[in-house]
């Protein structure tokens, strides 16, 4: 199989995507419709008004239902849709503590009714997003055949949303199947303004401080988003659609003081860092064994951190000035991406 997204074979019919105006959902359709497919954009939130740009280099066409997965009419949503990719929900690790059952409802709930419409609606490829945060706080490399064992609400429910896609593509009665995608620390433009690398390029840009949760020497599999739509879509055209679990990250870990080190090296400023406690929940260590992804799908990360550092430093950039287009090079094409 081609290891390219363009011109890859996803089945006949438009796809949908669910959280299509959050970080991951507004590349990915962008990215769905540079490669010509029409798009159905599902998201409570509005989507960028970026995204609602028909113009080239764009081919496939666009319409957006705004609403929530609990209340939509989703079998109508789903009308001559062949394939689902399912990025909607609540996703921070933290916050899930105390909002417990928003997580629920947005994470679980909101899966069970959809999977329910798509088996409803003929839908033939669901591929929902998953997270490392499945994983638990597994020492040194994560495989997909390891024992789950989350240790955040936030991992629990997404552990849960996974295991609930599978479970409708094992029926039996449906021609559906699911390619659960467990993404690692996801980086690049447009990324959400509460996580890591956002918080710490947007603070040196403006001389603010930025605060360090524990030593700093806690270690992410940073994976770029360019990487995670490539994923996608290979997921969703690959020949042999059965169902299946699989990584997405680069194979390797960096720390959070060496992300540091590196956005000094790229913005030629000091970052202002404030060391403060370590948070409930969050894992010491993530890592993704690569090689399930690399045989069933020929996926392989491109993108080093340094290189995918710079993408967003230079989004960062242009969005605090307030330019007029937040348009950057990412993964071969260029992506227009919401402001912060
Ligand atoms: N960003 C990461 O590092 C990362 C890593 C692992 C997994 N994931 C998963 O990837 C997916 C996308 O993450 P993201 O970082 O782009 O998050 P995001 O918050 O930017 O996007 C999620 C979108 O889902 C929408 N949404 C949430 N609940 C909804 C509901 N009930 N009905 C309709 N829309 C709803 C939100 O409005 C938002 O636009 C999530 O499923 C997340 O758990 C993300
Ligand atoms: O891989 C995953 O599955 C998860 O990755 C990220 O979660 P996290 O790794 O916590 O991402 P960041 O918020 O970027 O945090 C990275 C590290 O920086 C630390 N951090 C975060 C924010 C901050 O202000 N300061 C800080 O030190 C965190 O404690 C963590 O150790 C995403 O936010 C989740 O949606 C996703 O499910």
């Amino acid at each position: 199989m081609s290891s390219d997204t363009h011109g890859t074979d996803l089945a006949d019919g438009d796809v949908l995507v669910t959280g299509a105006a959050g970080f991951i959902g507004s590349h990915l359709v962008t990215e769905l419709r540079n490669s010509g497919r029409n798009v159905v954009a599902v998201d409570r939130r509005p989507l960028p008004d970026d995204l609602e740009s028909t113009s080239p280099p764009f081919t496939g066409s666009l319409r957006e239902i705004r609403g929530d997965l609990n209340s939509l009419n989703l079998v109508d949503c789903l009308k001559n849709i062949s394939t689902v990719f399912h990025l909607a929900a609540l996703p921070g690790v933290r916050p899930s503590w105390t909002q417990f059952p928003e997580y629920l409802r947005c994470n679980v709930l909101a899966t069970q009714r959809l999977m329910e419409a798509c088996v409803q609606a003929g839908v033939e490829r669901v591929v929902v997003a998953s997270s490392s945060s499945v994983y638990g706080g597994a020492d040194g490399v994560m495989s997909e055949d390891d024992l789950p064992r989350p240790l955040s609400p936030y991992g629990v429910t997404k552990l849960a949303a996974e295991r609930l896609a599978l479970a409708f593509a094992a029926r039996g009665d449906a021609e559906l199947s699911v390619g659960a995608l467990r993404f690692f620390t996801v980086y690049g433009p447009g990324q959400r303004p509460d996580m890591f690398i956002s918080r710490l390029i947007r603070a040196t840009l403006r001389g603010e401080p930025v605060e360090i949760y524990g030593d700093g020497t806690q270690l992410r599999d940073f994976t770029h988003v360019s990487d995670v739509v490539r994923a996608l879509m290979l997921t969703a055209s690959v020949r042999d659609r059965g169902s299946a679990v699989l990584n997405i990250g680069t194979g390797s870990a960096v720390s959070v003081n060496e992300v540091v080190s590196m956005t000094a090296e790229l913005t030629g400023l000091r970052p202002c860092t404030a060391y403060g406690s370590a948070r409930i929940g969050d894992v010491r260590s993530t890592t993704a064994d690569v090689r399930q992804a690399q045989s069933v799908l020929g996926f392989t990360a491109r993108t080093g951190l340094r290189e995918g550092l710079a993408t967003q430093i230079e989004w960062t950039r242009r969005s605090l000035s307030g330019a007029e287009q937040d348009t950057v090079p990412v993964g071969g094409s260029s992506v227009s991406v919401p402001r912060l």
